[in-house]
């Protein structure tokens, strides 16, 4: 069917925004497309044109309600720009209502219900959909909310006599003891969730819960376990943790319980790609609801980096009877691509909301009384969630600076950030020169390291400048601009350079450090690795690429590597799942809608020892803290709770 002739001044006002870079191209051509395949009304195509815009920057859907409110927030666009739109697409409808009668009278539009349905775009409530989003959420919220529903049989007594053999020699932070609270909650049901912020004890928790399983299975020589995380990286930090906190406690309890055993039989951590078969040159995965996976109990760590669609396959192919544990920061940035799945799903953690039998059955399993400030009735999978309040490595300054930010509690955060701690530090009026000084100075032991005695060929050398390289870090909020990414490493290879710490014979040279910005299955790196260039001691004149799994070493040859970007400077996105020894964390002069208080913890809790923080304006700093990344989606509504 031919568009109708009146969408050609929203053609045209589209258009303009387009050029102006305020909206991606994509929208565009998105909405032109669905005006293809059914009548085009003004309303429906700029509806189409903002639910594209709002999926690239990570919602899931369109709130119409939002829409009718506040069009500006929504979008990020000044009044003028608004305006420009609405009037080349008038008259909108005036409330949702109008708007729901409007799009559920399109052709292309399928009312929510069961999902089998050929229409593009699925109007669910006040909620405007791309199908695939609809259809992810629907997946997601069906499947967690049924696992959280499904209460299993626990032997009580059992339970508390290993847990408490387990936490002897733990010195208990809390009352009460949500480690222990969590173990015993997990046991319950075919999910749960364990969040809290860094060293609050995620994975030291998980250890002792998968001791606890071991323990108390029927049939433990059976019992089939998965470890998985988002990228190689955190795969890689959630196994050797756990490998860790296994063999510390083996030490103490060994004689007890079977955890030499359960730590031999436990394999790699995997990328949740690899896990769910991830094939070259399509979406799908070799596993799904006709092939599952084939596991009892799967631990998915870092589970704040998972988007949408990779959560609703994950569940697709887990098979019924199997349990899932996922452990993250509920705080932290959500995943680059739409959704914010363990946001959503942790929406009650704070206040705990646990009904009677909840706290009778954690009292019973883990002798630990939940307070009543926690009791509520949050529903199923709250009552399936446990967050760990207390932090073991940040009491320091550092932690207060992320507690600060999290909170919303500017002139705290500012007090921690001038309180002269050298933990942390505050670079408030800088200019380019200052952050490419930290840089040099960061940089400079692991270049030093590189031009020193010894070889590639030595595995425990290149370790070395691996780990060193690790020890320091710059994080921008923005990829452009002289505050930016791109602008950065640029300025800072030009430093080095003239500092002779580098010497650039082209794109590649010795000590360039790299980022790797897409899966190659050919040469087994994938999207977020990290890697140094070094000389290849077999062919002194060619550069290999170095990365460090877990505690192994691998090389690349450099010219086999297309999709990489310089690293010195990398975003604070990329950046979730590692942990550096100093941290630095650049902000714009202005990031618009990126700048917001999620990136600014992330970013701060990436540092273990050492915090900078460098800002071109201290307002900056306010201006960031006082904006909350909120992305729209179903999943909180469809989860009922
Ligand atoms: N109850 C406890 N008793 C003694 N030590 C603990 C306890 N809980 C955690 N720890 C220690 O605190 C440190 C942080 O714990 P862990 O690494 O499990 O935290 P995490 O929440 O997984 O952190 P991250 O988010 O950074 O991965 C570890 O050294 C761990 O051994």
């Amino acid at each position: 069917m031919k568009p109708d002739t009146d969408v050609n001044a929203l053609w045209a006002a589209v258009d303009a925004l387009t050029e102006a870079g305020e909206l991606r191209r994509l929208s565009g051509a998105f909405a032109r497309f669905i005006g293809s395949v059914g009548h085009a009304t003004p309303a429906l195509m700029l509806a189409c044109v903002l639910l594209s815009e709002l999926e690239g920057r990570g919602h899931s859907c369109l709130m119409l309600d939002e829409l009718v409110d506040d069009p500006c927030t929504l979008t990020g666009w000044s009044e003028e720009q608004w305006q420009a739109l609405a009037a080349a697409a008038a008259p909108l409808p005036k409330n949702v209502k109008a708007w729901s009668a409007l799009l559920s009278g399109a052709e292309q539009v399928w009312q929510a219900g069961d999902l089998s349905f050929d229409q593009p775009l699925v109007l669910d409530g006040a909620r405007l959909y791309l199908r695939r989003y609809w259809r992810d959420e629907t997946l997601v919220a069906g499947s967690i909310g049924a696992r959280a529903r499904e209460v299993r049989a626990v032997d009580t007594d059992k339970v508390r006599e290993k847990l408490d053999i387990l936490f002897a020699s733990h010195r208990k932070a809390e009352t009460p003891d949500w480690q222990k609270i969590a173990c015993a909650i997990a046991l319950h049901g075919s999910v749960a969730i364990i969040t809290g912020g860094p060293g609050t004890g995620k994975t030291y928790t998980v250890a002792r819960l998968l001791a606890l399983l071991f323990a108390v299975a029927p049939d433990a020589g059976g019992l089939r376990i998965a470890l998985a995380a988002p990228t190689g990286k955190a795969a890689a930090r959630l196994k050797q943790s756990i490998d860790k906190a296994l063999s510390e406690l083996a030490d103490k309890v060994g004689g007890e319980l079977p955890l030499r055993e359960l730590a031999a039989r436990m394999g790699a951590a995997r990328t949740l790609h690899s896990l769910l078969g991830a094939r070259p040159d399509t979406r799908a995965f070799a596993h799904h609801q006709g092939n599952p996976l084939d596991v009892d109990v799967l631990i998915v760590d870092e589970a704040s980096m998972v988007h949408l669609e990779m959560m609703a396959s994950l569940l697709d192919a887990l098979p019924a009877g199997a349990m899932l544990v996922l452990l993250g920061d509920k705080d932290q940035l959500a995943s680059v691509e739409a959704g914010a799945v363990l946001g959503d799903l942790c929406q009650n953690a704070q206040a705990g909301g646990y009904d009677a039998a909840t706290m009778a059955y954690a009292l019973e399993a883990s002798g630990e009384a939940i307070p009543a400030d926690f009791a509520g009735a949050a529903g199923s999978l709250a009552q399936q969630t446990v967050m760990l309040r207390h932090s073991r490595r940040f009491g320091g300054p550092i932690g207060q600076l992320a507690l600060a930010v999290n909170a919303g509690e500017v002139a705290r955060a500012e007090a921690v950030l001038r309180g002269g701690d050298d933990a942390v530090r505050w670079i408030e009026h800088a200019q380019q020169h200052h952050v490419l000084q930290l840089a040099e100075e960061g940089y400079r032991p692991y270049l030093a390291l590189l031009h020193g005695s010894g070889d590639a060929g030595d595995d425990g050398w290149a370790k070395a400048v691996l780990q060193s390289f690790e020890a320091f870090r710059l994080l921008c909020a923005v990829r452009d601009g002289e505050w930016g990414v791109t602008g950065l490493n640029a300025a800072i290879e030009q430093k080095l350079e003239a500092a002779r710490l580098i010497r650039r014979r082209g794109e590649w040279y010795v000590g360039r450090p790299v980022m790797v910005t897409r899966n190659d299955y050919g040469t087994r790196v994938f999207n977020g690795d990290i890697g140094l260039t070094m000389a290849d001691p077999a062919r002194p004149d060619s550069l290999r690429v170095y990365f460090l799994e877990g505690e192994e070493v691998r090389s690349v040859l450099a010219t086999r590597l297309r999709h990489v970007e310089t690293a010195y400077a990398m975003t604070v996105h990329k950046s979730q799942g590692s942990e550096f020894a100093h941290t630095a964390l650049v902000l714009p002069k202005s990031g618009g809608s990126m700048l917001a208080r999620e990136l600014v913890y992330t970013g701060i809790t990436r540092a273990s020892k050492v915090f900078t923080l460098v800002t071109p304006a201290s307002a900056v700093l306010a201006e960031a803290i006082g904006r909350r990344t909120r992305r729209a989606s179903g999943l909180r509504d469809m989860l009922g709770a």
